[in-house]
């Protein structure tokens, strides 16, 4: 029986020579949660003009202090005229700062009397007053290659008028299921059988982790059946992920398929849950080595190697230094607990208080029960050999995408 291997060795195994997929266009629109795959520089200033962040009166500084005609209106959007001395412009948010006016003092400061402007006195220049390309510069770098397209980012896009991206083709991924026992929601349930929890939750993972799932398949429990469906998957497909079948029994013929048509690089991970877990490849197209993760088949170990392994995968993929790295925070443990070989990851809910981080573990941690990752915050990292108390420091890993 194989030894059971560090995390670290896995994670190398599966990442070694994975590069980024290559590039397409698409329009932003389309363009949500996929990964910029060159950099973007500005075309623009933004703002374009200097403008006011307030409604109220445009002048020049050196006439605060006094009583000024209002000689022109300035909405957003309207054009200007240079600004007569001695006078003001009445101006309303984002309107263009007049030529010669330098300032804006807002409504509530400013008194109206027999139609001109009391204007209060020591205005400085540059006062309430947007500047031309504080935001951005033309030609200064936009976004950087290997960012996520979130929100900000399409704003920051369409600011600039820009309508296409380059951006990283989705790593496209064949999701197939093991066991005879497993029925799709939908078909009655015979005895012995179960539902396909799997399925839909690897499936929105996935999608999450910036992943397109090109086929869904069950596998037959038989050696002839396995090899021919991981054969099959793997012609579409950048990885082929699978559930079940990779542990000892007489059931079990992922992990033979796998070393009979393609390579295992890794089987048995020192961790929990998730200890039988495969590793290989798999011929894809031209005999094109395809990635293949062999999930066991409990939902938990499920739901945790998708993110201990699919997500750092999906990232090496993407070019996506933020997927490939899950994000890490410290937080105190609310429980008690003790590990023997295999290094631990609790599902936990946290906590955000003044006093801290708090993780409260979830009751039942065994790996068959899914309402333990129903609403968990993080995975708690409880090292291999080790006592944990109650109010100690715990590395999590935080359940968040972006
Ligand atoms: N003699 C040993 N038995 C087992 C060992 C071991 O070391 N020696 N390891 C145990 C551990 S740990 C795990 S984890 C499981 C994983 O085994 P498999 O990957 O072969 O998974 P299966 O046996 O196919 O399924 C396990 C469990 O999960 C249910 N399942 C499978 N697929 C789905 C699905 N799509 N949706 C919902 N539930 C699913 C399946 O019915 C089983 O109950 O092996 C232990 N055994
Ligand atoms: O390694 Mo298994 O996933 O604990 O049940």
């Amino acid at each position: 029986m194989a030894e059971l291997q560090p995390i670290e060795a896995a994670l190398a195994a599966l990442l070694e020579d994975v590069a980024p997929l290559p590039t397409e266009v698409v329009s932003c629109s389309q363009a949500a949660g996929r990964v910029l795959s060159e950099p973007v520089l500005a075309r623009l200033d933004v703002p374009p003009f200097d403008n006011s962040a307030m409604d109220g009166y445009a002048l020049h500084h050196g006439d605060a202090g006094q009583t000024l005609p209002i000689t022109q209106r300035v909405a957003a959007g309207s054009g200007v005229q240079p600004l007569s001395p001695a006078s003001c412009a009445r101006i309303f948010t984002g309107g263009e700062l007049p030529p010669g006016a330098d300032c804006v003092v807002m409504q509530e400061r400013v008194e109206k009397k027999d139609g001109l402007a009391v204007i209060p006195a020591d205005i400085p220049a540059g006062d309430n007053v947007r500047r031309r390309g504080r935001d951005v510069r033309a030609g200064a770098p936009l976004l950087d290659a290997g960012i996520h397209l979130d929100a900000a980012a399409l704003g920051h896009l369409a600011g600039q008028g820009i309508t296409e991206v380059a951006v990283r083709r989705r790593p496209r991924v064949a999701l197939l299921s093991t066991g005879d026992e497993i029925v799709d929601p939908g078909q009655p349930l015979a005895p012995g059988q179960i539902y396909n929890s799997n399925r839909p939750m690897l499936r929105q993972l996935l999608e999450r982790f910036g992943a397109e799932v090109v086929l869904v398949a069950s596998v037959p429990d038989d050696p002839e059946g396995t090899r021919a469906t991981l054969s099959r998957a793997a012609q579409g497909a950048d990885v082929v992920v699978s559930t079940g079948g990779v542990s000892v029994g007489e059931e079990d013929h992922v992990r033979a398929a796998l070393e009979s048509i393609g390579r295992l690089d890794l089987w048995r991970l020192a961790i929990r849950p998730g200890k039988p877990l495969a590793l290989g490849r798999l011929p894809g197209k031209g005999g094109r080595p395809v990635r293949f993760v062999g999930l066991p088949g409990n939902p938990v170990s499920c739901f945790v190697g998708a993110w201990l392994f699919l997500r750092p995968l999906m990232g090496a993929l993407l070019g996506c230094p933020a997927l490939a790295e899950l994000p890490t925070l410290s937080a105190r443990a609310d429980f008690a607990t003790s590990t023997g070989p295999r290094r631990h990851y609790m599902r936990v809910a946290l906590e955000f208080s003044e006093q801290g981080i708090v993780a409260s573990a979830f009751r039942d941690q065994n790996s068959g029960v899914l309402s333990s990752c129903v609403g968990a915050d993080a995975l708690a990292v409880i090292p291999e050999q080790s006592h944990i108390a109650r109010g100690d420091a715990l590395d999590c890993l935080w359940l968040r995408v972006g």
